[in-house]
């Protein structure tokens, strides 16, 4: 049995970390072990151009803890209104390294998404064109629609088409949830990958609603039946490179949570990477890990690979039940719980 593992430092490629008083606790727990982070874009109101991406790469800079050399790697929000002169902008003065699809009202703060496909194509074009990559929260949000088919839905209805009319458009469809999601990135060209949770990886839909309704679990996309869950973990353990780490930590204040109608999002970067340790050895997996989380999510995004390295040990910890959130307070994943893995 290992008990001690060593990696190449780890990065997470999709994160919340929100804005403002709340920055000082986002921002000093991402950067605890990730070295890098793709910093998601859904604030109210939304980075929707390389300046607002600017000035919010400054805060987060500013944020960080004294001696952290953690880096915000910045995301555009796609708008009906976002155009190529946008998207060329940010890429050639470096403010944005990708551009992100939110269906207008699919999750928290996309009311500014994107609210029919073809609004987007000429944006789409442009990052084409100049080598931005598009992340893309992969639910559609017809009424209609039951929300644990959300996923499936969105890639018959909308992404064939993304990838069909840009093949060589770098595309990461983000946590993924399904075993449809998982056949269709491995399908697909090398263009396309994706990012996947460790609450995902760890939970199925039980977990939320078995015994009492557990909100610090709601999340979207939401928590799917079991053998989704399955299929996740064997899409990790083939090693295949499409598939990287991406925490999709999202903090909501307790009270935002745990209310008549609660927020969707877990927070989950007080333990990132122990979580992922926890889920892999689960799956008996542990040699994959490194790939997944330090090698494949660098590669896919044309940057390099971190050269330094953390190492994790097998050793119980608690959880804390709660998180200092700015002026609030957050309720961590596994609050008051055991965590299994540690670092060094
Ligand atoms: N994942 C979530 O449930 N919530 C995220 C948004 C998102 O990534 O969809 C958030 O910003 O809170
Ligand atoms: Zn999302
Ligand atoms: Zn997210």
């Amino acid at each position: 049995m290992t008990d001690r593992l060593t990696l190449i430092r780890p990065d997470d490629w999709h994160i919340h970390l929100r804005d403002g008083e709340v920055l000082k606790h986002s921002v000093a727990d991402a950067g605890r072990v990730f070295s890098r982070a793709i910093i998601m874009p859904n604030l109210v109101p939304p980075v929707r151009d390389g300046q607002q991406a600017d000035a919010y790469k400054a805060r987060i800079l500013a944020a960080r803890p004294a001696g952290s050399q953690f880096e915000p790697l910045m995301v555009l929000y796609l708008t009906d209104q976002t155009t190529p002169e946008m998207v060329r902008a940010a890429k050639l003065q470096g403010q944005a390294v990708a551009a992100k699809l939110y269906p207008a009202g699919a999750t928290t703060n996309s009311q500014s998404g994107v609210t029919a496909l073809e609004n987007i194509y000429p944006a789409l074009e442009a990052m084409a064109e100049v080598g931005m990559l598009l992340l893309v929260h992969g639910e559609v949000t017809h009424a209609e629609v039951d929300i644990f088919d959300r996923e499936k839905a969105f890639i018959d209805q909308q992404l064939v088409k993304v990838v069909e009319r840009f093949p060589t458009l770098k595309v990461v469809f983000e946590h993924i949830t399904t075993g449809d999601a998982v056949d269709f990135v491995r399908s697909a060209s090398d263009q396309v990958g994706a990012t996947i949770t460790a609450h995902h990886l760890l939970y199925n839909r039980n977990h939320m609603l078995v015994g009492g309704i557990r909100p610090h679990f709601y999340c979207l996309p939401i928590l799917k039946r079991q053998r989704h869950q399955q299929a996740l973990g064997d899409a990790v353990v083939s090693g295949s490179n499409k598939f990287f780490l991406g925490t999709d930590s999202a903090p909501h204040a307790r009270h935002a949570k745990e209310a008549a109608c609660g927020c969707a999002g877990c927070y989950t970067a007080h333990a990132a990477i122990e979580l992922y340790a926890e889920a892999f050895d689960e799956l008996g997996a542990l040699d994959k890990l490194e790939g997944f989380a330090s090698l494949h999510g660098p590669d896919f995004y044309g940057l390099p690979r971190n050269t330094d390295q953390i190492t994790l040990i097998r050793e119980d910890w608690q959880a804390p039940n709660s998180l200092p959130l700015g002026d609030h307070e957050v309720v961590p994943l596994r609050a008051g719980e055991t965590i299994h893995w540690r670092v060094i």
